[in-house]
């Protein structure tokens, strides 16, 4: 975990596509040392790399890259395959962060010596995201590849079963628009108190930033620390009494990430 000790591999990495989340892992990548001039951006409207980065429209006529990262939406993996199709040579590493396409649909239109499945989240932009890493029985020098990538984005950590990859691409890939949807929700519920809006929501955020460090430090599970804020008797053991009635927060948050694993399933499915 936590940052490569041999930095990233050799060679050039090329990005197909660079939106949100390809532009913030390159940017966070630029800010860990890797070198703009060795990366390349392809997409539709030359929009979107970080300066220094070459941007372009079409695949260069040039041999492939040392490592070349998929990074447009999976429903775009049929125009990435045809872009592709005529490059000379296969890169070392192909790196997917593709939300559901699985090892088999990217093994089947992409030439790579080896292929990694990577989900991170967004967070990553500041070296705090969480990244799931999954393949199948690649080279040491493609996972410790791999990992030089995954290092400066944050927390990492391989799956071992690839029948998992929708549930942590659920948890951990969706985890912060779930989780920035709890913070606006706790700030509008103080509004509704009377506070003033600007204010709940400063309160809310740093409520949430303080309670997830605290939580990651801590030597207990969060379901502990969460007795501890609770005095019996007190306003929080009641105002928690509402969440736990008929489990309605356990039962919310499981239906809710069974409804991103499915959408994952199915752009796995549309896939292949
Ligand atoms: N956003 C997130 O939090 C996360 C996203 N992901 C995954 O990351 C991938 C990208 O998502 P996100 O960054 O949010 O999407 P964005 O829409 O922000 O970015 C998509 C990028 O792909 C480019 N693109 C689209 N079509 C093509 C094409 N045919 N050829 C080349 N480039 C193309 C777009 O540029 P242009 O339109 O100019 O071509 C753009 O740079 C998805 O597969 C998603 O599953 C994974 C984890 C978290
Ligand atoms: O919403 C999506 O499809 C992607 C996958 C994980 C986060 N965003």
């Amino acid at each position: 975990m936590g940052f490569p000790v041999k930095g990233f591999p050799a060679g050039p990495l090329w990005l197909i596509g660079c939106g949100n989340m390809g532009g913030a892992m390159l940017r966070r990548w630029i800010a860990a040392g890797l070198d703009p001039a060795s990366v390349t951006v392809i997409t539709r409207s030359g929009k979107g790399a970080p300066d220094g980065v070459r941007s372009l429209t079409a695949l260069p006529d040039e041999d492939a890259p040392a490592t070349l990262m998929l990074a447009l939406k999976p429903q775009q993996i049929d125009a990435a395959q045809a872009m592709l199709a005529p490059m000379k040579g296969a890169p070392k590493l192909l790196l997917s962060i593709l939300a559901g396409v699985d090892h088999a649909a990217l093994a089947g239109r992409f030439e790579a010596d080896a292929i990694v499945r990577a989900m991170p989240n967004l967070p990553v932009a500041i070296g705090k995201g969480v990244t799931s890493l999954y393949t199948p029985g690649a080279s040491a020098e493609a996972t410790t590849a791999a990992e030089a990538f995954a290092g400066p984005l944050g927390h990492y950590e391989w799956i071992a079963d690839e029948a998992h990859f929708d549930a942590v691409t659920a948890l951990a890939g969706c985890g912060p628009g779930f989780v920035f949807r709890f913070a606006d929700a706790l700030a509008k519920a103080g509004a509704a108190l009377g506070l003033p809006a600007d204010q709940a929501a400063r309160l809310a955020i740093a409520t949430l930033e303080g309670s997830a460090i605290m939580a990651a430090d801590a030597d207990v599970s969060p379901a502990i620390l969460a007795d501890r804020v609770a005095s019996p008797g007190g306003s929080t053991r009641e105002g928690m009494n509402v969440l736990d009635r008929d489990d309605a927060l356990v039962a919310l948050l499981t239906e809710t990430l069974a409804a991103s694993e499915r959408r994952n399933a199915e752009m796995a499915a549309a896939a292949r």
